[in-house]
């Protein structure tokens, strides 16, 4: 089968957050299967251009329609750790990818939505027939759209589309000029509620909920998600349109790459390990880790969080989860960074109150290598998030054992198991959950495992291994995308 993939992120080369290890690691898993993968991306100022094998121009006279002129673009490909990778360039003044950073302009929309049309005038123009273009949340959420209304009737008949919810929260809500903007006239026609109209905006049209309703199919990324989108209050509103197009709509959990977040080969730690080498090696990097970090050797569990340091991942309850491990024996990393300057700086300011403290280091930033280094040197990450549509790095975590203790929401509901209170057998049992969304809840789970720590090593010792063993690998979701693929293909 051949799939062509349109996304803001893939890893490492754009990688914001969690989207980037999905597409890296599901196109991966789809070429082992023996899938033809393409990516198109936009070509960004600040990618890690050091990630990318062979960049070179492959076209040059790529002219996309936007509002009632044609911007003219240039496209590179580059291998991107094997993955086939395409970089759409955009000469236009209003510089869209060339900002110094991903998101978080007040023109996203208008950058997205240019990208997406520049995505499918590359292959039409290119002759490009996939038969699944997999699009990625709302910033790719007008191409079944554009798909279906443009590209179809010049004779691209063929592709059929996937649509991947990430994260509701952000649903890329703009205002009809984006419409005329991308070449989709008859604005009265996409106003429409059953189609691109926000559900709560009429003034508005909401690029999520364009993906949702066109699109042939619509995955998001762990059962439970899926379950809670439907029926709760974090659909964001969305709920309603998910309801209506129910039977084309299913989780999925995502997968690891563990060709990518595997202690036993992983090149950014100094003591590679596996289930079965002993703690020992694992006990290296986490000496290692504390030299890197200038934290002191000393007999304490080491608590780590790493991850974008946004409302969705509980806030108050990451500099608790601080306080509280500091003040109960533990020693504390944090790795992570925010697009918004006043939650940057709240925790800048916690890294100066806490300068001096040997036991504990906060890295505010973005730094891909060092987060290996945490996985495998640290003994328990706490993920306090307020929802989480699928979370990776609970199983990031789990493959190097290091124990998590998370909020039971979305996806870490479906893959962490409480050591005490779970229904699942022992030898099933992987970490520490908690419910409610405050301190009381986070701090009884942090105690129970700071507590195991310290009192039964042995059973702390059988937590890490049973989730060590836990194949949270792309195995069983490729073959499950692999399905859909083949489901809407041959309807
Ligand atoms: N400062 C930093 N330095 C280095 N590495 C960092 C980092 N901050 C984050 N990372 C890395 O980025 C990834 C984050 O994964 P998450 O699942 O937390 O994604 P996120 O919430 O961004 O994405 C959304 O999409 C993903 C994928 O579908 C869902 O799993 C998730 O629930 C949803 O919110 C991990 O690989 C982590 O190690």
């Amino acid at each position: 089968m051949y799939i062509v993939m349109v996304t803001a992120e893939c890893a490492p080369v754009a990688k914001v957050g969690g989207l980037a290890d999905v597409v890296y690691g599901l196109a991966h898993e789809l070429e082992i299967r023996g899938n033809d993968v393409e990516i198109i991306l936009p070509k960004y100022d600040c990618m890690r251009h050091d990630q990318i094998y062979g960049m070179q121009k492959i076209f040059n006279d790529l002219w996309v329609p936007f509002y009632d002129r044609r911007i003219h673009c240039s496209v590179f490909f580059g291998f991107v750790h094997g993955r086939k990778c395409f970089f759409i360039e955009p000469h236009s003044e209003k510089n869209f990818f060339n900002r110094g950073v991903y998101y978080g302009h007040q023109d996203d929309p208008e950058r997205f939505t240019f990208f997406s049309r520049a995505a499918l005038e590359f292959m039409f123009k290119t002759g490009k027939s996939p038969d699944v273009i997999h699009c990625h949340d709302w910033q790719t959420g007008i191409v079944p759209v554009l798909l279906f209304d443009i590209y179809k009737n010049l004779g691209m008949t063929h592709p059929r589309v996937c649509f991947t919810l990430h994260n509701l929260k952000h649903q890329g809500v703009t205002g009809g000029f984006i419409l005329n903007a991308v070449g989709l006239g008859r604005a009265e026609h996409y106003f429409h509620h059953d189609r691109l109209r926000d559900n709560f905006y009429p003034g508005a049209i909401n690029l999520m909920k364009a993906g949702i309703v066109y699109s042939n199919f619509v995955t998001t990324v762990s059962p439970s998600y899926a379950w809670e989108i439907q029926n709760t209050s974090l659909s964001y509103g969305l709920g309603q349109t998910l309801n209506t197009h129910a039977q084309k709509f299913g989780g999925v959990l995502n997968g690891i790459d563990y060709d990518v977040w595997n202690p036993a080969i992983d090149r950014h730690i100094p003591h590679r390990y596996a289930v079965n080498t002993g703690q020992e090696k694992k006990y290296k990097n986490k000496e290692a880790l504390r030299n890197r970090l200038l934290l002191r050797q000393d007999y304490k569990p080491i608590v780590a969080y790493i991850g974008r340091l946004d409302h969705q991942k509980g806030v108050d309850l990451i500099r608790d989860s601080i306080f509280y491990s500091l003040a109960n024996g533990c020693q504390f990393v944090l790795l992570g960074s925010s697009p918004d300057h006043g939650i940057n700086n709240y925790f800048l300011s916690l890294k100066r109150q806490l300068n001096d403290n040997p036991d504990c280091h906060l890295e505010i930033g973005f730094d891909e290598e060092l987060s290996h280094l945490i996985y495998a040197g640290s003994d328990m990450i706490v993920l306090p998030s307020l929802f989480e549509p699928c979370g990776l790095t609970q199983m990031i975590a789990l493959k190097y054992g290091t124990v998590p203790v998370v909020r039971a929401t979305g996806g870490l509901r479906d893959t962490v198991f409480d050591a005490d209170y779970s229904s699942r057998p022992y030898h099933e049992r992987n970490g520490y959950v908690f419910n409610d969304f405050n301190f009381k809840g986070l701090e009884s789970a942090l105690h129970r495992a700071i507590g195991m720590w310290y009192a039964y090593p042995q059973h702390f010792r059988e937590l890490i291994v049973n989730g060590m063993r836990y194949d949270f690998s792309w195995n069983h979701p490729g073959r499950h995308y692999l399905n859909i693929y083949e489901y809407i293909r041959d309807k």
